[in-house]
């Protein structure tokens, strides 16, 4: 039985001849999340509202649609749902959603709810925008020299969920499989080893790079980066950064500079690449080389955190899961449940409310996602913050979740 309220006021937003075609009321599902998601998700909204109707003075409007996923689903539908047929369907339905964080348990338990949901839609190209807000607290120098846009693959590598447990009957056929079949002796201990399967095809790593230099030539960026670890892992990440290249020389017209790898478009972007390990330390020592970033999946994933740091933190570090064939998107923060703070009113709301900021303009209704970029700059500029950046900030006046979120609509 449904068990989610269908709005009445509301339209869907469709997609037609490749362009997202956006009512005035449409209808949004959102998932509030576990842990610190529900505070969050509360001051969020408010916020979202408040810099539409600042905006458009009623003439649009969100209507928001709860859909479950998570310890919510649980208490909804039953002990063992965690992600209902459903919320599936209404995402595929509805095109564009905004979700909390969700909790995946280590080691054993269901597999990432959060992962099943880009797997599921098909949500290819994982963006995380990261920009500095002027007076952030920072552990690096110049934090205003950061300002990128990961472009990370969210369908393959490991993150398919491919692995099979040390000790059971399917990873003994595996090893054995590997062994007689194709002579691997490399397993130092056959035994007792789990294996994990890492796939990256040619269309996974195409239609992502494809994504990422679109973007960059549509936001006038200076360069994209593929970043990899294909001296080590060579059919996988290593294929990923030579389909990066051929993908720029066939469809966008790049030629090599120097005879090569780089590559220059037409119009002076700049198609580079860089491993993985030294990616990381170059970030840190010279982040202004670097600016739009297509990697795979776990590396991203890495990358996002540590990048966010840069800037001040997973409290402010917003992104989006999208597929830009079909419309799909459901935009959610880079960092988890945060549980340690559930039901403080504590945590920091940015990143959601700036992943409802990229909602915004992926909708069109950039009037109010400009709102709220100004607003958090001067609230960000007056200290009224979250604990994250209050603990590194001197004279900041330190308030709840729920007040920061005050603070904006207030300074809208
Ligand atoms: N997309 C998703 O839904 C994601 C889900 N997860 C899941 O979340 C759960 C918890 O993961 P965990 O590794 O602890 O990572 P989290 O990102 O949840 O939290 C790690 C730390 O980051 C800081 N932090 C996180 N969110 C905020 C915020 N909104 N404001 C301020 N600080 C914040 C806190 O730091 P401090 O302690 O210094 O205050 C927190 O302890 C796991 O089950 C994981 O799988 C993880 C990532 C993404
Ligand atoms: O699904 C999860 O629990 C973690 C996912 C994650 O860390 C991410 O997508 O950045
Ligand atoms: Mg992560």
């Amino acid at each position: 039985m449904s068990k989610i309220q269908v709005p009445t006021d509301g339209a869907k937003v469709t997609m037609q001849d490749g362009k997202l075609q956006v009512p005035n009321n449409p209808i949004i599902p959102f998932i509030e999340g576990d842990g610190t998601g529900p505070d969050i998700w509360q001051a969020s909204v408010r916020v979202l509202d408040a810099a539409v109707e600042k905006a458009y003075k009623g003439e649009k409007k969100i209507v928001w649609m709860e859909v479950y996923a998570g310890d919510k689903a649980n208490e909804v539908y039953g002990e063992t749902i965690w992600l209902p047929d459903e919320t599936n369907e209404a995402f595929r339905e509805y095109l564009v959603g905004i979700k909390g964080p969700l909790t995946t348990p280590v080691g054993g338990g269901i597999r990432s709810i959060n992962v099943a949901l880009r797997q599921i839609l098909d949500l290819y190209a994982c963006v995380r925008p990261v920009a500095y807000f002027d007076g952030v607290p920072s552990p690096v120098k110049q934090p205003e020299l950061v300002d990128m846009v990961i472009f990370r693959e969210n369908t393959e590598d490991i993150y398919a969920g491919i692995e099979y447990k040390a000790g059971t009957d399917q990873v003994k056929k595996l090893v054995s499989f590997l062994q007689t079949e194709f002579g691997v002796n490399k397993i130092r201990f056959p035994e007792t080893s789990s294996l994990g399967i890492k796939p990256v095809s040619e269309e996974g790593t195409k239609r992502l790079v494809r994504a990422a230099i679109q973007y960059a030539i549509d936001n006038n960026r200076k360069s994209v980066t593929l970043v990899h670890k294909g001296n080590i892992m060579k059919f996988t990440e290593g294929a990923f950064r030579d389909w990066g290249y051929e993908l720029a020389k066939e469809e966008f017209g790049a030629v090599e500079i120097d005879g090569g790898p780089w590559c220059k478009l037409p119009n002076g972007i700049i198609i580079k690449d860089a491993i993985a390990d030294a990616f990381l330390q170059q970030i840190l020592l010279r982040p202004a080389e670097y600016d739009v970033v297509a990697t795979l999946n776990l590396n991203g994933d890495y990358l996002s955190d540590a990048l966010a740091a840069q800037v001040g933190g997973i409290g402010i570090a917003p992104g989006a899961n999208i597929n830009y064939v079909t419309g799909h998107a459901i935009f959610e923060a880079t960092h988890g449940t945060a549980p340690k703070y559930a039901g403080q009113d504590k945590v920091n709301p940015s990143s959601v409310i700036l992943s409802g900021e990229m909602m915004l303009r992926h909708l069109g209704w950039s009037e109010a996602a400009d709102l709220i970029l100004q607003s958090m700059s001067k609230t960000i500029s007056q200290k009224t913050v979250t604990y994250d950046f209050a603990r590194l900030m001197d004279g900041a006046k330190e308030v709840k979740c729920s007040e920061f979120a005050d603070a904006l609509i207030a300074n809208m």
